[in-house]
């Protein structure tokens, strides 16, 4: 994320008289990550994220969120737990913001990932799909087919200021995925952006996930493709098919995938190598450079596409 919003010391010390976790020690903006403004907060009841949600979060979807968060946590899933307020609200305003408190989780992201990391991925995804099946909650994937379409119409015409020929090379990826993407696998609560960053590991021990607010319903296998792509590049953007058959295997030995599920993995992985290009294509012509904003590249998902074009078979990405 980053820090769009700044948070005065005042303002959030009156904000924090709503709960029950003592007076404020410390705070600072966290620089990492990419939709909302997050703060780490030292109180004297202990440590928590402070986050404010920003433009692509609808309000209306927080109880979905942190209801999920509070839900998942119940049942075992390693992941922050919201902060009630005394009148047992998870939400209050901050600064022109809805705000969230959250319990903050120890461990830290691992920047090179290896193979025992990414069947730990594996294992935690999986869980995450069973331990979400019975969460009353529904929210449709706002990121889904038709929304890339949307996102793609407001950031086609620039597409080639960040590589010449990107916009007429992305059209082949549009047509096969509307031409192929599956019409019914099973499905439930997916987290939806389960990236190396939002995976803590102590040593190679998986110890919390983070980052709901992509959270939605869809596909579980379209979850495990994201993962496929966010976990088994490496950074010369060749395929490590090692880490693929770690990740899935992981997976599977929690929740094995049907047939129609491990036959759809390819255009599963295109279609959510071309979700994370286009925000990453919007946000980089959109959003403007700051010290506290960082943004990510949209050609590393290019390139995960060109590898996704030539897949023949679910074997490429290390399936057994
Ligand atoms: N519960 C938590 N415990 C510890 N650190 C956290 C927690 N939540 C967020 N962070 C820190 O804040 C950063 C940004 O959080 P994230 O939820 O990924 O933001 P965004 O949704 O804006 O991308 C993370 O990379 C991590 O450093
Ligand atoms: N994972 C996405 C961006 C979303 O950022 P996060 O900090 O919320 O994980 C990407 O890499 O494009």
């Amino acid at each position: 994320m980053a820090v769009y919003t700044d948070v005065g010391e005042g303002e959030l010390a009156a904000f924090l008289d709503a709960y029950e976790i003592g007076g404020l020690l410390s705070y600072k903006g966290i620089a990492e990550g990419t939709e909302n403004s997050n703060f780490l907060l030292h109180t004297e009841g202990g440590s928590f994220i402070l986050t404010l949600y920003e433009k692509r979060v609808e309000t209306s979807d927080l109880p979905f969120f942190l209801g999920l968060m509070e839900h998942l946590a119940a049942r075992g899933i390693a992941c922050p737990q919201p902060v009630r307020r005394r009148d047992g609200a998870m939400t209050g305003p901050l600064a022109g913001r809805t705000a969230a408190l959250v319990t903050f989780l120890e461990g830290i992201w691992m920047r090179r990932p290896n193979v025992a990391h990414c069947r730990e991925v594996g294992v935690a995804l999986a869980s995450l799909h069973l331990a979400g099946a019975d969460f009353a909650g529904h929210r449709p994937n706002a990121l889904a087919v038709p929304g890339w379409q949307t996102l793609w119409e407001n950031s086609r015409e620039r597409a080639d200021e960040v590589e010449p020929g990107l916009g007429a090379e992305v059209e082949s990826d549009f047509a096969a995925v509307a031409a192929h993407w599956p019409k019914e696998l099973p499905g439930g609560v997916i987290h939806a952006d389960l990236f190396p960053d939002n995976v803590f590991f102590l040593g190679e021990k998986l110890s919390g996930l983070i980052d709901f607010y992509f959270a939605c319903n869809d596909f579980y296998a379209y979850d495990l493709a994201t993962c496929l792509n966010a976990w088994c590049f490496e950074k010369d953007f060749s395929f490590n098919i090692t880490k693929g058959a770690a990740l899935l295997a992981g997976y599977q030995s929690v929740r094995p995938l049907s047939t129609a599920e491990a036959q759809a993995l390819p255009i599963l992985a295109r279609g959510s190598a071309l979700r994370f290009m286009l925000t990453r294509l919007y946000d980089w012509l959109t959003i403007p450079d700051g010290p506290l904003v960082k943004k990510r590249d949209p050609m590393e998902y290019v390139r995960r596409l060109r590898f996704h074009r030539q897949v023949s078979t679910p074997a490429d990405y290390g399936l057994q």
